[in-house]
């Protein structure tokens, strides 16, 4: 290790944390990543990767079966174990030597063990043996430590030692059943992958789907997932849980028993702000960590927070995105340059508010950015709303027999521009990144017109959108 004394700490190392530190070093500064688990953190390991590979090869199969002429090639059944040998491989079986090599190359140090601050610009890392290194910061600590799975209050829970989404995406063996508590999005991808394995799921959701997306979009993600043979509970509350054994009870709201094999909990997310010292400097340990558009914590000029540590928004693009802003402005401050922190300027993450894209990949899929409608009214504007079949488009209609999905564009009246689009439907996930750039670009709907989609893609479905709501 090259000292102790670094312009730069970073406690944490999930992809939010090493986007950070490389900022930093291109600008110029020195910087030294803390990491108490794995370099690359829970996206890598636990979460995006896994999740992502352990979902992809039944939906590929489920497509081809429905295209004659490569249906009748792909006559077998999904091989289970093939699928968790390839997420073995995206997760290098859990091993973090590549993106350790990767910090190397970056002129990013590291140290291994728990961080804590001790006070203003101090961290003090225990191994894992037990040994204490004192780091001192010369401009900034930055707390990226990312967040936990939320087991909530529900009775027996704890002690019925459920799984969350790392047992989820790292189970080496599937269950026979699995009853999986919440509605949103780990729930429902964890359910599209257990259930195209063969196990019997039972998805207990308080509400409705996916509630803070579009209504249409849970709405189709519920009979999906029903179509693949889960059975997914609505507005049902879970009262008790208790293990027996290898088998789980679940007691729910209106008096009835689910028994299951495992039961996953995907009930949101807790900080990892517990055991970081927060409390050192003035700060309520177990608080999520809230930041200005630069990602300075409120009341310091040395301590940022990026990720999901922040509650800003809990995705690897979104955190990254700050970490590029965070890393950016840390660097001109330390140089004494001018800092652009006006909206939509280099050092502020701007879009966290306004274009936050999310692709939930159930089958289908879910693509949104910006605001739903009833967040746009909410939110005070004048907003017309425009939907489209998309399995009316030519080019959805080639892509797969029976294409079955809707679109909806969220139009501000006042200023005739994009306040969000939502896609739902098989292998909308690529369409997302256009709608991004219209909304951030808040492109006018009369230059829409000039961005013409390729025919026969399912692009076209900008173009329907804009027939819909008729040329200005
Ligand atoms: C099942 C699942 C699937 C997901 N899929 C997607 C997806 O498809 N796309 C997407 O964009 N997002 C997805 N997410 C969200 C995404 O995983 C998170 O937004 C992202 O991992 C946050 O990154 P982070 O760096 O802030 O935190 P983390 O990845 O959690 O990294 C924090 C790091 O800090 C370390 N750490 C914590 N405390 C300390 C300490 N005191 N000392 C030293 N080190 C410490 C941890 O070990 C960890 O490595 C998913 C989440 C889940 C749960
Ligand atoms: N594809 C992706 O981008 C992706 C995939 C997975 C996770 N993520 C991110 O990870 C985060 C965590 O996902 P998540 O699904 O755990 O959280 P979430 O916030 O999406 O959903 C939480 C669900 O749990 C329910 N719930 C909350 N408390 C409950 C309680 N006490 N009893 C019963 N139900 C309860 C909520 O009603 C909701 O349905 C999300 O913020 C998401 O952005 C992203």
């Amino acid at each position: 290790m090259a000292g102790t004394e670094y312009d730069v700490i970073v406690l944490g190392g999930g992809a939010v944390g090493e986007n950070v530190a490389d900022r930093a070093v291109q600008g110029g500064l020195t910087a030294v990543i803390v990491e108490s688990e794995l370099v690359g953190g829970e996206c890598s390991y636990w979460a995006c990767m896994p999740s992502k590979a352990l979902l992809r090869s039944a939906q590929v199969l489920r497509q081809a079966q429905r295209v004659p002429g490569a249906a009748e090639a792909v006559a077998g059944k999904l091989d289970v174990q093939a699928v968790l040998k390839r997420r073995d491989s995206f997760t290098s079986n859990w091993d973090d030597a590549g993106q350790v090599s990767w910090l190397d190359s970056a002129g990013i140090a590291l140290v291994r063990g728990h961080g804590r601050l001790t006070g203003p610009k101090q961290v003090a890392v225990t191994a894992e043996d037990g040994s204490v290194t004192t780091l001192t910061a010369r401009h900034a600590v930055v707390v990226s430590t990312g967040s936990d799975s939320l087991i909530p209050d529900i009775p027996g829970l704890h002690e019925a030692s459920p799984w969350t989404s790392r047992e989820a995406t790292s189970a080496q063996t599937v269950p026979a059943s699995l009853a999986i508590i919440g509605g949103g999005v780990v729930a429902s991808e964890m359910a599209t992958v257990y259930a195209a394995f063969g196990t019997e799921v039972t998805l207990i959701s308080r509400g409705r789907l996916l509630a803070n997306l579009e209504p249409f979009a849970g709405d189709l993600v519920t009979e999906a997932l029903r179509e693949q043979g889960a059975t997914v509970l609505l507005d049902t509350e879970t009262t008790r849980v208790t293990r027996n054994g290898d088998a789980v009870e679940i007691e729910l709201g209106d008096g009835s028993t689910i028994t299951a094999e495992q039961v996953l909990v995907a009930t949101g997310r807790t900080p990892r702000t517990q055991d970081v010292g927060l409390d050192s400097i003035g700060l309520k340990p177990g608080s999520w960590l809230e930041t200005d558009d630069t990602l300075l914590v409120k009341g310091f000029d040395w301590l940022y927070a990026t990720g999901d540590v922040t509650h800003r928004a809990l995705l690897t693009h979104q955190g990254k995105y700050q970490a590029r802003a965070a890393g950016d402005v840390i660097a001109a401050r330390a140089a004494g340059k001018p800092v652009a922190d006006q909206p939509w300027g280099a050092h502020v993450a701007t879009a966290d508010h306004q274009a936050v894209p999310q692709v939930t990949f159930t089958e289908p899929e879910v693509a949104s950015v910006g605001l739903t409608a009833k967040a746009a009214k909410d939110a005070g504007y004048d907003v017309r709303v425009v939907d489209y079949e998309i399995g009316n488009v030519a080019g959805a209609s080639v892509r797969l027999d029976g294409y079955k999905g809707t679109a909806r564009m969220v139009v501000d009246e006042q200023r005739k521009v994009l306040l969000g689009v939502t896609f739902a439907g098989p292998e909308v996930g690529d369409l997302l990144q256009a709608a991004t750039v219209a909304v951030v670009g808040e492109v006018p709907i009369d230059r829409l017109w000039h961005a013409v989609p390729a025919y026969p893609t399912v692009s076209e479905i900008w173009l329907r959108l804009l027939e819909t709501y008729g040329r200005p």
